[in-house]
């Protein structure tokens, strides 16, 4: 049976509904996996994966998010490197420390929190990351080789909607993926991962003339806006897969704060043939993902000729 939270019919995670696609479940599987590779990765080497974490500023949400990459990293059995900085850091200060992760041997993947501090330009930081080191998969040479279908490092939270979409789709060919939001962060790869499946992908943004028409069409919808609740259940096709990358912090009945996405889950539940919960949905595969991104990256660091995720899982559904 499903159960429900006392302000919304959202399922509690673990429960075995099968319009909800777990993302607990599925990111705590992935995350065994990766742990198994870092023994047999040390077992090899000697060495062992090293995470570097910088965060400018205080944001609550990005101190959560940090801390919680940490944990995961340790109980990975990774080393975790953490940086915190004053929210008045300049860019030239943030890139040299950049510059000196770049060039430290013990660490194989090196990560900056976003948002950053109005000073500091997000795309110069992530370009200065050494390509090899970009376990965010966000510099320019990452996201080219995304672009053009050459192996590399795919952004984590998008690499995660994507393994969610494979739980419950084997082939997702010829479907209509509509992607709502255009950031560099998510919907620009996740439209590079699904035209990858071989999917017709439309993406909307904040000039699109008519974005709930279009979600309409699509079989496959990915809301990452951070506007929340803006899905409603008149935005999607009956039968349609969504996942919600949304992540917004609302106040709740009982005074306290819950989590809310994108989309009305209440409103969209009954429409939808698969559906992401917020929280327990995308957010804990980000973190899944970048474990494995941090551990592929030693892994080719060490000269390993290990394939990556999304090639592993190909050949596994193959198979
Ligand atoms: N450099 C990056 N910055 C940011 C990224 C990113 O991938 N790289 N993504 C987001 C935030 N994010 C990771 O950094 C992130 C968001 C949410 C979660 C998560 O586990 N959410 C849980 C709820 C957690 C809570 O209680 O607050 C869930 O949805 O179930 C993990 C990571 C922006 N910045
Ligand atoms: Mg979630």
């Amino acid at each position: 049976m499903t159960t429900t939270s006392p302000d919304s019919k959202i399922p509690k995670p673990g429960t075995s509904d099968p319009k909800i696609i777990d993302g607990r479940a599925i990111a705590k599987t992935l995350t065994a996996r990766v742990a198994e590779g870092v023994r047999a990765f040390h077992a090899e080497t000697g060495a062992t994966p090293g995470l570097a974490v910088v965060l400018v500023g205080n944001d609550p949400a990005s101190e959560v998010y940090v801390r919680n990459k940490a944990l995961q990293t340790h109980r990975a059995g990774m080393r975790s490197f953490m940086h915190m900085l004053p929210e008045t850091t300049g860019e030239a200060e943030l890139l040299d420390l950049v510059a000196r992760l770049n060039a430290d041997p013990a660490i194989h993947g090196i990560l900056v929190q976003l948002p950053l501090p109005k000073q500091i330009d997000p795309v110069r930081v992530t370009n200065a990351i050494a390509p090899e080191k970009d376990v965010d998969g966000l510099g320019e040479v990452n996201a080219g080789r995304l672009a053009l279908g050459i192996p590399g490092i795919v952004p984590c939270t998008p690499l995660g909607c994507l393994l969610l979409l494979r739980s419950v789709h084997a082939d997702m060919r010829g479907k209509h993926a509509v992607v709502i939001g255009a950031s560099n962060l998510v919907g620009k790869p996740m439209g590079q991962l699904l035209l990858a499946e071989n999917c017709t992908v439309s993406i909307a943004h904040i000039d699109t003339r008519d974005p709930k028409g279009l979600a309409r069409e699509g079989d496959i919808l990915v809301v990452a806006t951070g506007r929340r609740a803006l899905v409603q259940g008149d935005w999607i096709r009956p039968g349609a897969t969504i996942i919600d990358v949304g992540i917004t912090r609302v106040p709740a009945a009982d005074g306290k704060t819950r989590l809310a996405g994108d989309v009305d889950f209440d409103a969209a539940y009954p429409i939808a043939g698969h559906i992401t919960p917020v929280p327990g949905g995308v957010g804990p595969m980000t973190i899944a993902c970048l474990l494995h991104n941090t551990l592929h990256a030693a892994q080719l660091g060490a000269g390993l000729d290990r394939s990556g995720l999304l090639d592993d899982l190909r050949s596994e559904s193959a198979s």
